[in-house]
């Protein structure tokens, strides 16, 4: 099977809120929240995939520097293996919007579990609430 690598992060504002980003109608499970990023393409590293999807669809800037590596989410998917590193970040440039009409929205962290998520995403929830 093949494992398709995504990298996504959670960006922190000064109040400690985390930004997540609704799944667009027409996608695969759209209407879940989940957090920004996107597929490492080749001959990217998984940071650089993310400064690049972060400028592709919220429109903010950020550097290699700024991202710190929390944790990852390992799941199978059926039809691929899903290996996503879950960086956090509190520096950017710019104020995120939804370039490609997601819906987005700043949840504490003690909230996210209200926020339905792709399934992969389950078990960050608790390590980002202990962290944050
Ligand atoms: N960005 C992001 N992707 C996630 C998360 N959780 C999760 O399972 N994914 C999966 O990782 C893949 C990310 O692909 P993508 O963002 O580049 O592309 P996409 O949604 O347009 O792809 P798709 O429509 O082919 O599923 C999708 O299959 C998505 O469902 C998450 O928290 N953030």
């Amino acid at each position: 099977m093949k494992t398709l690598l995504v990298s996504a992060v959670a960006l922190v504002d000064v109040d400690g809120r985390i930004l997540l980003s609704q799944r667009p109608e027409g996608k695969s499970m759209a209407g879940l929240w989940e957090f920004p990023g996107g597929k490492v393409e080749r001959g990217e590293t998984p940071e650089i995939a993310l400064i690049r999807e972060l400028e592709e669809e919220l429109g903010i800037n950020t550097w290699t520097s700024c991202l710190a590596p929390l944790t990852f989410a390992s799941h199978n998917y059926g039809d691929f293996h899903l290996l996503m590193p879950l960086f956090v970040c509190r520096k950017w440039q710019g104020v995120p919007t939804g370039k490609e009409g997601q819906t987005l929205k700043w949840v504490r962290s003690k909230d996210l579990k209200s926020y339905p998520m792709p399934p992969a995403d389950v078990p960050l929830i608790p390590i980002l609430r202990d962290w944050i």
